[in-house]
């Protein structure tokens, strides 16, 4: 496993404005969607290409295509959905699918409630969108059962990550084709397992807070 954090000025200052508990709902997604298409700039280094023969006006030339069939960009709900249009941007011919997934407060354990993928993922390249990566459990759940499904390299693009999620991870991946692109690798979680100093929760400040 592979981890990226993007060392960019314009990272750093979206990113403080985004951690700032002032920060409105509407400017909170208008910066996520910035700040994704920043870092996937960086995550999509490695997307697979082929020489394709084009005509300009002038001439036959050759240039660069994206291999068919095209990236599949998977966020996990809620807090991953507001990452898509970011992606997209960069990516628009992209196909998307879906994973909701909730972290379970107490217990910690990540529950899938929700699952729009293609059946058969054998051979994809897949990007997977998340803004936070805590404990670790909810990308590994995602990771492992794309990877089930035949995925044969994922990349996850996330906002923040503690150390001790991303201790998990390496752990458990080891080996695995994976690669983690981030803004940053915060301080550690605190005792309720959020990201310190974090943002919040992702999730809330997006779409607001749910019973
Ligand atoms: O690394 P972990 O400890 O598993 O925590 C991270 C997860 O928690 C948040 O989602 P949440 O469960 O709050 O769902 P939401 O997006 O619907 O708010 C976040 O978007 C991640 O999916
Ligand atoms: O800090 C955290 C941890 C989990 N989920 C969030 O949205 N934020
Ligand atoms: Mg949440």
């Amino acid at each position: 496993m592979r981890v990226l954090v993007v060392d960019h000025p314009l990272v750093a200052h979206k990113l403080t404005v985004l951690r700032d508990k002032n920060t409105s709902s509407p400017v909170f997604r208008l910066l996520t969607e910035e700040l994704v298409t920043l870092l996937a700039y960086e995550a999509t280094r490695d997307v697979r290409v082929e020489t394709v023969s084009i005509e300009t006006p002038v001439t036959t030339t050759e240039g660069t295509g994206l291999v068919k069939p095209t990236p599949l960009v998977v966020p996990i709900l809620r807090a991953g959905l507001g990452m898509l249009e970011g992606m997209t941007r960069l990516v628009p011919t992209a196909e998307v699918g879906f994973l909701g997934m909730a972290r379970n407060e107490e217990t910690l354990e990540a529950i899938t409630y929700a699952e729009r993928l293609p059946d058969d993922l054998t051979g994809r390249q897949v990007f997977v969108l998340d803004p936070m990566l805590a404990t670790g459990g909810t990308l590994r759940e995602a990771i492992k059962f794309l990877f089930a499904r035949g995925a044969a390299d994922i990349t996850c693009i996330c906002l923040l990550a503690a150390p001790e999620g991303l201790a998990t991870l390496q752990e458990e991946l080891d080996g695995r084709n994976v690669t983690i692109v981030l803004a940053s690798i915060d301080e550690k979680l605190n005792e309720k397992s959020y990201i310190v100093p974090g943002l919040g929760d992702a999730g809330d400040r997006l779409y607001g807070v749910v019973g």
